[in-house]
């Protein structure tokens, strides 16, 4: 970017505030991502300007340090079965009270700070994330299972309550637990529950941010592009494992279900999302639908 004087990159971003005017954005902010404050300050800066610019962007996070640190302290160590956390009722308290209190706060907080206006919701708002339970299956062998408590499997999502908020130049932060036909609780991984909701808010775009360049192969490398057939092989050989395979699985569904472009980028760089969106620059991982 050194290269660039500040007025080139000014002059960069218009064909892009053109294209995205009016376009739903969905952003995926890891747990892991939001560690730093002055991070969390670019982070919420950038969902600001890109409201202010006339895009639609709509924040799913995640906390899976943040729930882990409170289990901690609680004397429960955190379990985690193919990316997904094994969800007791304990458990699943305190995933509620950390989700959908301190650090949906937190981003709130940030996001309105910076002059946007930001609502915090649930899955359970506006009766947006109905859920079942899920059955965790080896990513190796399909053919067996696993248990893993109170983890959520989407049925569907209704995004009027995001729509309505949209319209009326909110900026929707969603905190990823689902509600199930008996009122219970689910926890579902963020990843999934931000990929589900680009789907069915024909989002242009689904910004996974996390804690590492994008996806990488074997020898550490950063893969630019991959295709569902390189997918399946990475899974297959162990090169994509834990977090990065949910993240993976629902940025290949949104990419096959009609999102333009899904990329897993690296939110500890100051500003990733504005360099992303509004520059030529590649970056991260772009997941491709075929
Ligand atoms: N092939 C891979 N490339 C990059 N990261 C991978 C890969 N396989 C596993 N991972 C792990 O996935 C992590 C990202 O997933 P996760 O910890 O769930 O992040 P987040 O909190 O952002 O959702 C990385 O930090 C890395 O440890
Ligand atoms: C079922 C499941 O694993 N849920 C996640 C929800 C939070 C999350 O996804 O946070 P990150 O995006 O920071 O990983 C968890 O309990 O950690």
């Amino acid at each position: 970017m050194s290269d660039f004087s500040p007025a080139d990159i000014l002059a960069q971003a218009l064909p892009y505030i053109r294209k995205f005017h009016g376009k739903t954005l969905v952003i995926k902010y890891g747990g892991n991502a939001m560690t730093d404050p002055a991070l969390q300050k670019a982070f919420a800066e950038d969902v600001v300007l890109l409201k202010l610019v006339g895009m639609n962007p709509v924040v799913v996070h995640g906390g899976g340090p943040q729930i882990e640190g409170l289990l901690q302290r609680l004397g429960k160590k955190g379990e985690f079965i193919e990316g997904m956390r094994v969800t007791d009722a304990e458990t699943m308290e305190v995933v509620e009270w950390v989700l959908g209190g301190e650090v949906q706060q937190d981003i709130v907080g940030l996001i309105n700070q910076a002059g946007g206006k930001a609502v915090g919701l649930t899955g359970r708002d506006g009766a947006m994330i109905r859920a079942k339970k899920l059955t965790v299956h080896d990513s190796k062998d399909p053919s067996k299972e696993y248990d893993v408590g109170q983890v959520g499997d989407i049925v569907s999502i209704d995004p009027s309550v995001v729509k309505a908020l949209q319209d009326d130049a909110f900026i929707p932060v969603v905190s990823p637990i689902g509600f199930g036909e008996n009122n219970e609780s689910y926890n579902i991984n963020a990843d999934v529950v931000a990929a589900k909701l680009a789907t069915v808010l024909s989002a242009e775009k689904l910004l996974m941010l996390t804690n590492i360049r994008g996806v990488l192969d074997k020898a550490g490398e950063l893969l630019t592009e991959l295709t569902p057939r390189r997918i399946d092989e990475l899974i297959a050989d162990g090169t994509i494992s834990g977090g990065m395979i949910p993240k993976i699985a629902g940025a290949l569904d949104a990419a096959k279900s009609g999102v333009n472009a899904v990329h897993i980028i690296d939110g500890r760089v100051p500003h990733a999302m504005l360099l992303e969106v509004l520059t030529e620059q590649a970056f991260g991982t772009m997941i491709r639908s075929h």
